[in-house]
Order: structure tokens, then sequence, then C-alpha cells
């Protein structure tokens, strides 16, 4: 599509696939497609959630025809996202979704030192290849079927920047925003839209569980940012999605990051983009300054910590 139209996409009667769509973001954004009247397939692991979340996206019906999904799978591995898919197009006659959100993801935040092997490799699973093997595996689908469609994937604020604490995460969200930039230019050869959201902090589950790990400095740095219900963050998505941006975000804080860090995205309007742009060049490097001095005069406190632990003498 050139860069001067606007695109209007509307979930209505579409085939909408949320990966994650028990909880959170996934959850919220699955019922509110089925209020949409979108046919909505939902895929997690823990099989409870998946039925709660069921009765939660019934309660949106719009239509009888409308067709309501769910399977469990993990999605961490390309057998996992074949089977999944498999099974939520199944009752599609095979076809693949219109729509793919790839809101699966789990963080878990801790200092670097005291990660072990696991919780870096875990991070890139969780953070990265739950999406990355699921849009492998549709867009594979998709130039076989000739079929056309979107693929929205999910990063995070923290797929623009980062700060400490979120080693296991950040990287694992500035490679989803490497895949998405990648298929977008890509996946003109079949005319599969990529879209790549990044929320700032949402009240999800998700967020309540990251919370435990989370070091003390990194919650402080967060109190810079206004977080977001799942409900606000599905609606800024889908009304990114409808007006044809590529990078999508739903809050002030990310839109800085966004149009600062563009790179070869798209932007959305050329004034706007020039003034946040303009923005952020300023108010950045204010936010960093200050921001390295709270870790540093956090290091007698860290210090401490390291030694209660035994990762410092
Ligand atoms: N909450 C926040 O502040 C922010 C979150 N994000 C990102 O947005 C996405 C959604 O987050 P949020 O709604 O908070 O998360 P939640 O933890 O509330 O929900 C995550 C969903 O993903 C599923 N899931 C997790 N791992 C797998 C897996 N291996 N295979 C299949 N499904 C899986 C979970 O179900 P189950 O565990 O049963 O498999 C659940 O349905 C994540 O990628 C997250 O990193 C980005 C920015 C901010
Ligand atoms: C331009 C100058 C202004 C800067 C103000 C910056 C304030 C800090 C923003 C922190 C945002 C972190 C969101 C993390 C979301 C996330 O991905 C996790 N919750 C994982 O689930």
């Amino acid at each position: 599509m050139p860069f001067w139209s606007k695109e209007s996409w509307n979930a209505s009667g579409k085939h909408c696939y949320v990966t994650g769509g028990s909880s959170g973001l996934g959850l919220a954004l699955a019922t509110t497609l089925a209020a949409r009247g979108a046919h909505v397939s939902i895929v997690a692991r823990g099989q409870q959630r998946l039925d709660d979340a069921m009765k939660q996206i019934e309660a949106k019906r719009q239509s009888p025809d409308q067709i309501f999904r769910s399977f469990s799978a993990d999605l961490r591995g390309a057998a996992g996202a074949n089977a999944a898919l498999d099974a939520i197009t199944e009752v599609h006659d095979g076809r693949t979704p219109d729509a793919i959100f790839l809101c699966a993801g789990v963080a878990t935040p801790r200092f670097f030192v005291e990660s072990t092997e696991q919780d870096l490799a875990s991070g890139m699973d969780l953070g990265y290849w739950t999406e990355a093997w699921t849009a492998w595996a549709v867009t594979k689908r998709m130039v076989e079927q000739g079929r056309k469609g979107k693929i929205v994937f999910v990063a995070s604020t923290l797929g623009y920047m980062s700060f400490v604490g979120w080693s296991s995460y950040s990287p694992a969200r500035h490679a989803v925003r490497g895949l998405a930039d990648t298929l977008r230019s890509e996946l003109l050869l079949y005319d599969i839209d990529v879209h790549l959201f990044c929320p700032n902090t949402m009240h999800t589950p998700g967020y309540v569980e990251e919370n435990r790990t989370k070091p003390q400095i990194t919650s402080l740095i967060e109190e810079g940012d206004s977080p977001v219900s799942p409900e606000q963050a599905a609606t800024a998505l889908l009304k990114g999605v409808a007006d044809g941006h590529t990078h999508i975000s739903g809050d002030m804080v990310t839109e800085l990051f966004r149009a600062a860090t563009r790179g070869s995205a798209p932007y959305h309007n050329f004034v706007y983009d020039c003034i946040l742009d303009t923005a952020a060049f300023i108010a950045t490097p204010i936010w960093r300054s200050m921001t390295d001095s709270r870790v540093r005069a956090h290091k007698p406190e860290h210090a401490r910590y390291l030694r209660e632990r035994g990762l410092q003498k």
C-alpha cells in the first residue's frame, strides 16, 4: 500500500488467531474481536485458563455464525506452533486465519549477574520464539494457499529502549522488532501485512507475576510509565492496525521512542513524527541522565543485595 493512503481494517467476519489469548492482552483482544463479530481462536498452554477465557469470549458473541475455538499448545517450538495451527484451522477447512495476533509471552526481570543460563535462554524462548515460530508456520501456509492476511507481532516499549533489570527480556523484544521489520519488507511479496505493537506497562496477570522477580530499582524507574488496562491496549492495537500503522503504540512515552527509533519502518505522519522525534531528541538524554543517577545511587543497596545472596564477597 502506498504511504499516503489510509487502510481501514474491520474484524467482522474474519478469522482472528490470538496466541496467549487466555490472559491479559491476548484475552482482552480476543473478547474485543468477538464483540466486533470476528471468528476467534485462542492458544495458550494452561487448559483451565483457556476454558475460563472461552466463557468470556462466548459472552461477547454477536451472531450464531461466529466460530470460537481454543487449543492448548506450547508455542516455544515449531512443532507446537504447527499443531496449534492445524487444530484451529480444522473447522475453517484448513484455511489460514485472516489475522494473527502474537500475544503469547512471558517476562522475568532480574539482575544480569543473578540470572542463570536457563533464565537467559528462556528469555529468548518466551520473548522471541513463541512469536517467531507461529509467524513462520503461518507464513508458509499463507504462501502455499495464496492467502493474504495480517501478522501482528507484540514487543514492548522495551523493544525500543531498555534499562537495568531487563537483560533476559528486552533483547528478545528487540529481536521481535527485527523480525517484524524484516517481514514487513519480505512479505510484500505475498501481500501479507505485518504490524508491530509495542505496549507500555499493562495491568495483567503477567505483570503481577513479573513483579515477583523485578528488582526494586527497575520498579522505581518504571514509575515514569503510566500503566494501561489490557482492554485499552487491545483497543490501541486494533486502531493502529485499522489505520495501517506498521509500528503501533498505546501511550506517549512509547510514541516518543517509536519516532526516535524508527529505523527503516514507515512513519505515521511526516509532521507528527518530526515533532515527536524532536521532542525525544531533547527529552531522552534528560531522562537517561536522571535514570543513570538513580542507578548509581542504588549501588550501596545493590552491593548489600549481592552479598546477602553470596554473589559478591
Ligand atoms: N503486561 C505488561 O506490562 C506488558 C506485556 N508485554 C508483552 O505482551 C504480551 C502479553 O502480556 P500479558 O498480557 O501481560 O501476559 P499474561 O502473562 O497475562 O498472558 C500471557 C499469555 O501467553 C500465554 N503463554 C505464555 N507462554 C506461552 C507458551 N510458551 N506457549 C503458549 N502460550 C503461552 C499464557 O498462557 P499459559 O501460561 O497458560 O501458556 C497467557 O495466555 C507478552 O508478550 C508480554 O511480554 C509487553 C509490554 C508490557
Ligand atoms: C522520552 C523520555 C521519557 C521517558 C520516560 C520513561 C519511563 C520508563 C518507561 C518504562 C516502560 C517499561 C515498559 C515495560 C513493559 C514491559 O514490557 C514489561 N512490563 C513486560 O511485561
